[in-house]
């Protein structure tokens, strides 16, 4: 078990911001945190970091209470929040062996990095001219250079064009195959569907549903319904009654169908169904 939070609650003043969280992450394992802005994620990694105190429940990191982390957990977490903290006038390779002589970390895996995050061309460059994309990359390279055994990933794609973003989210199954557990916060609900083993819809400090994307999807499929294009480029969507079963499989018969799609729900429409509002 590589995170594992029973019945947290936070409250700030007269806010209570987390209420009864549990879960559990192993390695290997991706698991995304999903919910709207203000829902609790920060402050989540926050006592998972260590960085505040729960009001009640229990955190643990690496089988360590997260209230007592040490430099030894401490060396095997890697956080990616935002891109501040990369020296914008070091180079790409400069900014990574400022880190590497902190963390005592070989020169060698510098380059093995820079390799693996696709920042080859941009080794001399300074990092205040890299693109948003390249930028998170370095910041991806920074957190990954000890080799941690847990990733924290708040927002890692946000902001970014559709193909950059793709190519992080590679990056991160790469990661997961290198048995590192995830940790990943995101507004986007397809981001979360192609990375995560499982997740976990956070609404205002509650947790409203948890598992695997697709089984929460399905979970929720109540008006199962079929959308169909039809030879004559005519589009329907037919919801999952006899008489419509019937009309379907005539036109198979008829070869009319060009393409059938089933309707279940996206985790958005999870997300809106229980709470009535959105995950942006
Ligand atoms: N230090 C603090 N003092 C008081 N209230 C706080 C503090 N930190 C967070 N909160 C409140 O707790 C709630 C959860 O905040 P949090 O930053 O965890 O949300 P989030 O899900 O990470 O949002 P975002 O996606 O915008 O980053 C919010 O209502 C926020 O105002």
């Amino acid at each position: 078990m590589i995170l594992e939070l029973n019945h947290i609650e936070k409250v700030f003043g007269e806010h209570t911001a987390l209420k009864d969280i549990s879960f559990k992450i192993d390695e290997g394992e991706i698991f995304g945190f999903l919910g709207p802005s203000g829902a609790g994620k920060t402050t989540t990694i926050k006592i998972l970091t260590g960085q505040l105190k729960p009001t009640s429940g229990q955190a643990t990191i690496l089988g360590r209470d997260c209230l007592k982390i040490n430099e030894e957990i401490y060396e095997q977490i890697g956080i990616v929040s935002d891109t501040s903290g990369v020296y914008e006038r070091f180079s790409v390779y400069d900014n990574l062996k400022a880190f590497a002589d902190i963390l005592s970390v070989p020169y060698s895996r510098i380059d093995e990095l820079i390799e693996e995050v696709g920042l080859v061309d941009q080794r001399k460059q300074v990092a205040g001219k890299l693109s948003k994309g390249q930028k998170q990359r370095l910041v991806i390279a920074r957190a990954m250079l000890h080799q941690p055994k847990v990733l924290f990933l708040d927002e890692p794609t946000s902001g970014l064009d559709p193909t950059t973003a793709n190519q992080i989210q590679n990056l991160f199954l790469e990661l997961k195959k290198q048995q590192v557990g995830i940790f990943l916060t995101t507004h986007n609900m397809e981001e979360a569907t192609k990375l995560c083993d499982r997740v976990a819809l956070l609404d205002r400090g509650h947790i409203i549903e948890t598992g695997a994307p697709k089984e929460i999807c399905l979970r929720h499929n109540n008006d199962k319904a079929y959308k169909i294009t039809l030879n004559t480029k005519e589009e329907v969507t037919l919801k999952d009654t006899a008489s419509n079963i019937k009309q379907i499989n005539q036109w198979f018969i008829d070869g009319r169908i060009e393409t059938i799609h089933s309707c279940e729900p996206t985790l958005e429409d999870v997300f809106i169904n229980v709470t009535g509002r959105g995950l942006v």
